[in-house]
């Protein structure tokens, strides 16, 4: 997969190198482009904001670094294009579902703006050519758009086959297969600073281990994330009566 990230602060992508993602960058699962938004402006300071039409608080990014910078990594004329992926607190939700959609992507761009976003001309004329999804991590502000691209180069690139060495973990993490939560895992030693590990996890009994974490994923699913668990609850309801959660 090939992966390009324009912003004004590539530096803030370093993080790339290192880790899961590092290591699948260097074994060429993955092939990491950054590139300075600057690069595509031509006056002295190198300027990519201006003041908002309609008024308005800070500045929006100009379109015109936006749309050359595509120009330069993805021609029109290109046999191929990427899919855009554009952060926004106004995106579509990034959930699992779509990293793993992602994950199946041969070419994936990602745009950072700043200030108070990109002007909204750029996205559609990237339209014109690629697929653009402008995605949210979540129901907070950030400053830009770099610490999005790190969660979501991370939670697609650990989807990528021989990127993470147990695959199996993968369908069981939270978010993904059952849609609960996943369970409390424990290591040696057995007993530390007063808390022993759950007896039931020493038994070797494989049957009643798997009871006990289906129970445990439920009981954190409906403490923490109860709106997962109606959806659990309508499967259960309609295979079970109106037994509702066991
Ligand atoms: C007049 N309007 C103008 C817009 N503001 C809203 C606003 C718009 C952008 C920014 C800063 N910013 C710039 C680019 C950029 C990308 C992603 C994110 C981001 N934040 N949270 C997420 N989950 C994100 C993701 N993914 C933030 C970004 C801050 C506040 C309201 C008032």
């Amino acid at each position: 997969m090939r992966l390009d990230v324009v912003s004004i602060f590539p530096e803030y992508l370093a993080a790339l190198d290192v880790s899961l993602v590092g290591k699948a960058a260097k074994s060429g699962l993955l092939d990491v482009h950054l590139h300075d938004l600057r690069d595509w402006t031509h006056d002295r300071h190198r300027t990519v904001d201006d003041t908002p039409y309609g008024g308005g608080a800070g500045m929006v990014m100009k379109p015109e670094p936006w749309g050359q910078a595509l120009d330069a990594l993805a021609p029109a004329d290109g046999p191929t294009q990427p899919r855009l992926i554009v952060p926004t607190p106004a995106g579509r939700p990034f959930t699992q579902e779509l990293a793993y959609e992602l994950a199946a992507e041969p070419w994936l761009a990602f745009a950072c703006g700043r200030y108070e976003g990109i002007d909204a001309r750029v996205a559609s004329y990237a339209a014109e050519r690629m697929r653009v999804d402008e995605v949210s991590i979540g129901d907070y502000v950030l400053n830009g758009g770099e610490v999005a691209v790190l969660v979501m180069v991370e939670a697609v690139a650990r989807l990528l086959p021989g990127v993470i060495g147990n695959p199996e973990s993968l369908a069981e993490e939270s978010h993904s297969g059952d849609g609960l939560l996943e369970y409390p895992v424990y290591t040696k030693p057995p007993a530390w600073r007063g808390y022993d590990v759950p007896e039931v996890l020493l038994s070797g009994n494989h049957g009643l281990i798997a009871e006990w974490r289906h129970e445990q994923s439920v009981r954190r699913t409906a403490e923490r994330r109860p709106d997962l668990l109606a959806a659990w609850g309508d499967v259960l309801s309609d295979q079970d009566g109106a037994e509702g959660v066991r």
